[in-house]
């Protein structure tokens, strides 16, 4: 049976007085990638914050391993081994691609459990990082800055990866080519993927957990998903 590594155990989590989050669980395991689904404000993003500790739940437990992260700041999350790649992709647009990736490396060492990761190795998942190199972050194409994105975000030797919507805004065929460079990295590191694009989340998922309205209403592996795909549909986004 797969170890948990990332586990999120009824957590509940406000903006204001507004109830986003209701009793949410879910475990990302060893050497497995997790697609969290569902529609727009079904509260994605809003696991992932609170996962990194930018909206700490009220209520709940978050835990990477046997560490408590509930109630740590985001520089500790980050450094236990909880690597984020936000949503609309943060590169630094006027440096390098090499920069970019020196900027991120953490030179302390990995948490346990974690590689170390080098310019190099991130360069060998993305070959494009190799050919692009000297080139300023913000004359990259669409693909390649989320690619530099996760590049970064690896940089700081994380335990689990979290991609928020890696796929958004890029045409169908870039979406392809991310993919197969995912389904690369995902056999290096355990990922937790927010995905609107049930084709990419699909061909990439282990597990599958589906939010509506900040609750749980499914949680099983892809297959279980695809059988019950049918009755679930009305909880997904028309994508
Ligand atoms: N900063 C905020 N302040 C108040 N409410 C917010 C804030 N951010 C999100 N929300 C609300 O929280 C709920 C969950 O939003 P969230 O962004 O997590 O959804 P999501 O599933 O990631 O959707 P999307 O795909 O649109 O990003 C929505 O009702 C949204 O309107």
């Amino acid at each position: 049976m797969a170890t948990s590594l990332l586990s999120v155990d009824r957590i509940n989590a406000f903006y204001g007085d507004s109830h986003v989050l209701h009793d949410v669980s879910l475990e990302v395991s060893s050497g497995r990638l997790l697609a969290l689904l569902g529609r727009n404000g079904a509260g994605k993003s809003t696991c992932m914050h609170a996962v990194v500790g930018f909206l700490p739940p009220r209520s709940g437990h978050i835990r990477i391993g046997e560490r408590e992260l509930q109630g740590a700041a985001p520089e500790a999350i980050c450094r236990h081994g909880v690597g984020f790649v936000p949503q609309g992709r943060r590169i630094f647009p006027t440096l390098t691609v090499y920069e970019n990736l020196e900027v991120a490396a953490r030179r302390s060492a990995p948490a346990a459990g974690a590689k170390r990761w080098s310019r190099q190795d991130v360069q060998a998942i993305f070959p494009r990082l190799k050919e692009r190199e000297k080139q300023v972050a913000g004359s990259l194409s669409g693909g390649e800055q989320q690619m530099l994105a996760v590049g970064r975000a690896l940089m700081t030797n994380p335990r689990v990866l979290l991609l928020d919507e890696p796929s958004e805004g890029l045409a169908p065929m870039i979406v392809r080519e991310l993919g197969n460079v995912l389904a690369e990295l995902k056999k290096e590191i355990s990922i937790l993927l927010v995905e609107q694009n049930l084709g990419l989340a699909m061909k990439l998922a282990d597990d599958v957990v589906l939010l509506n309205t900040g609750r749980v209403v499914f949680a099983g592996t892809r297959e279980e998903f695809e059988q019950r795909q049918p009755e679930l549909q009305r909880h997904l986004g028309v994508h």
